[in-house]
């Protein structure tokens, strides 16, 4: 049966449910606000195309944060019945709220933030036809207006980078949209940044440029939406915004991101069934979906609620192109806080409700509580913490007599970390004295504490070797010390021991014989690569049944309370 058979029908159902109240998650509605990540939905108007085929509206904003959504099950005995339901979100925007109202409300707090160096994300996401694309061009425009000439508070101007690239949606696909869409490679350096190599980055100073960067990159999506069958929409399109402080060259770069997302899921098709191919991309396209879900949902998880025990982050930014590229949005060891908006595009068409219930569900689902900013605290081992005085103080203490007033001038640990190699040894050569290789060596002892400090080694290594403990414990065979809390390895994996079997009774255990009293109870331990190289998690809930002679060492891991995570001692 033909829903649009029944457009009256539903019309008037409809409107006699829009007089009834709601029903909303309560725990949505009772969710604290947060400006760092703002989740709306915007509910596009029917299309002439709709309208000539009858279709009327089944999704409606009931106030500015309730969207309702109606549906007519067909087929059921009594007739069509009306099926509906509402979310809340932090604004919903109906169908006559111009785009203008949006950009005020979402895209100029971005700007602002940006402007004073930090890091700001708007993400477009919905089906296909829901309006994605409308949503960020319009912003877009706007945005090029606010930005271009823009005066920061000491009347001085900013300079603006544009970059616009598409990625796939499987690993590592990237495209330059400002070069004709030449491969961009997406690489990971030591900070756990995503570096875009290859990627061009024009510098704007008027809005028409902005503007005609945006043009040529739509016009090269849509000639792929032509030429590469619809391939355009199946990938998401970034806008990467770039703002330095030439005046302050210091501070940190501000960096907003507009970010049109692959249509969730096709609309309906009713010309043509879903080819494998077809079907292959929905499927990537929706993995690389969820894993943007899990990441910003990950990342929220760091922060217990409170009366609640907390869970163990899982962030899994290296599973997609799109992930790895906005890893700062999610990082659990962001020292900026991320403000991120999300605008969920719903098409309103009855056919359509379908889809819209499944992209607001989404949407509901990014609304969690996000955790509190972690400051940079000094660590004398960590070059990466330092500020210019401790990186001066550091090279001035050196042994090799390089200028460091030209070495680093005003840069911070982490801005000389980030210079070229030739660049930190030509500066050192130009004291008078300083040869290529000591310049080489110090860059070399610099990295080495920087590596060092990430692996969570340096400042409890020296702890480990002396504390009284380890000297207590040399030269006894480490299987006569196994007590709770050791770490030992088996089989290539790393087991926390926990206690002897015997303690949990004859309920748990793997059936193993608890010969002489050497077999344990142990948690696993799973790697936490997405936060850093050799970082681990421990599983308590995932436990194993060992035997003293399986263990085949111990190994030291240190506990680093900040990121909650272990690391491989030295
Ligand atoms: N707020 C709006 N007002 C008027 N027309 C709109 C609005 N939003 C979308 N449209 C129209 O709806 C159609 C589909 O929009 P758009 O191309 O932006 O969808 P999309 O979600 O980006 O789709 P895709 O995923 O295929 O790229 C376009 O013709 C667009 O002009």
């Amino acid at each position: 049966m033909n829903p649009a058979e029944h457009t009256e029908t539903f019309q008037f159902l409809v409107e006699q449910a829009r007089t009834r109240p709601v029903n909303v998650d309560k725990e949505q509605v009772n969710l604290p606000r947060n400006d760092d990540t703002v989740i709306t939905a915007r509910i596009r108007p029917i299309l002439e195309h709709e309208a000539e085929k009858g279709q009327t509206s089944g999704v409606h904003s009931r106030t500015n944060n309730i969207v309702e959504l109606h549906n007519l099950a067909l087929g059921l005995p009594g007739g069509p019945k009306l099926r509906s339901s509402a979310f809340f979100l932090d604004r919903i925007y109906g169908p006559t709220e111009s785009t203008e109202t949006l950009y005020e409300d979402l895209t100029a707090p971005l700007v602002t933030h940006a402007l004073k160096g930090g890091i700001a994300t708007l993400f477009a996401y919905g089906q296909t036809g829901s309006g994605k694309t409308h949503t960020i061009s319009a912003l877009q425009h706007l945005l090029a207006h606010q930005l271009c000439g823009q005066r920061d508070k000491d009347g001085g101007y900013r300079n603006v980078h544009i970059a616009i690239f598409e990625l796939g949606t499987t690993l590592n696909a990237a495209y330059d949209l400002l070069a004709d869409r030449k491969p961009i490679a997406l690489l990971e350096d030591s900070f756990g940044e995503t570096r875009l190599v290859g990627c061009s980055e024009p510098r704007v100073l008027k809005a028409s440029e902005f503007l005609a960067h945006v043009d040529n990159a739509a016009r090269l999506r849509s000639t792929a939406e032509t030429v590469k069958n619809a391939q355009s929409s199946r990938a998401h399109a970034v806008t990467r915004i770039t703002i330095t402080d030439p005046v302050t060259p210091a501070a940190p770069d501000g960096l907003l991101y507009l970010v049109d997302l692959a249509g969730s899921e096709a609309l309906r098709d009713t010309s043509t069934t879903h080819s494998k191919e077809r079907m292959h991309e929905a499927r990537d396209i929706n993995t690389s979906l969820s894993v943007l879900q899990a990441c910003i949902r990950g990342r929220a998880l760091l922060t217990p609620e409170e009366g609640k025990p907390g869970r163990a982050p899982y962030i899994p930014f290296r599973q997609s192109a799109l992930t790895k590229v906005l890893k700062h949005v999610f990082d659990p060891l962001a020292t900026r806080t991320p403000k991120t908006r999300v605008v969920a595009c719903l098409a309103p068409a009855q056919p359509d409700v379908g889809s819209s219930h499944n992209t607001l569900r989404y949407a509901s689902l990014l609304r969690v509580p996000v955790p509190p900013k972690r400051e940079v605290v000094y660590d004398p081992l960590a070059p990466r913490t330092w500020n210019n005085k401790h990186m001066r103080d550091w090279l001035s203490a050196s042994a090799v007599p390089v200028d460091v007033e030209c070495v680093a001038p005003w840069h911070t640990g982490a801005q000389v970390l980030a210079m070229a190699e030739g660049e930190f040894d030509e500066r050192c050569c130009k004291a008078e004295g300083v040869a290529r290789e000591r310049a080489v060596a110090l860059r070399m002892k610099l990295w080495k504490m920087h590596v060092d400090s990430l692996r969570g080694a340096a400042a409890k290594a020296e702890e480990v070797v002396n504390s009284s403990k380890a000297q207590e414990n040399q030269g006894i065979e480490w299987r006569r010390r196994v007590r709770a809390g050791m770490v030992v390895r088996k089989a290539g994996k790393l087991l926390m021991v926990m206690s002897p079997v015997d303690a949990f009774g004859k309920m748990h255990g793997s059936g193993k014989t608890n010969v002489g009293g050497n077999c344990y109870v142990c948690a696993t331990f799973r790697s936490a690569e997405y936060a850093l190289r050799d970082a681990y998690v421990l599983n308590v809930w995932q436990q194993m049944d060992v035997d003293l002679v399986e263990m085949e060492e111990e190994v030291v891991l240190e506990y680093d309370e900040a990121t909650r995570l272990y690391f491989i001692g030295v």
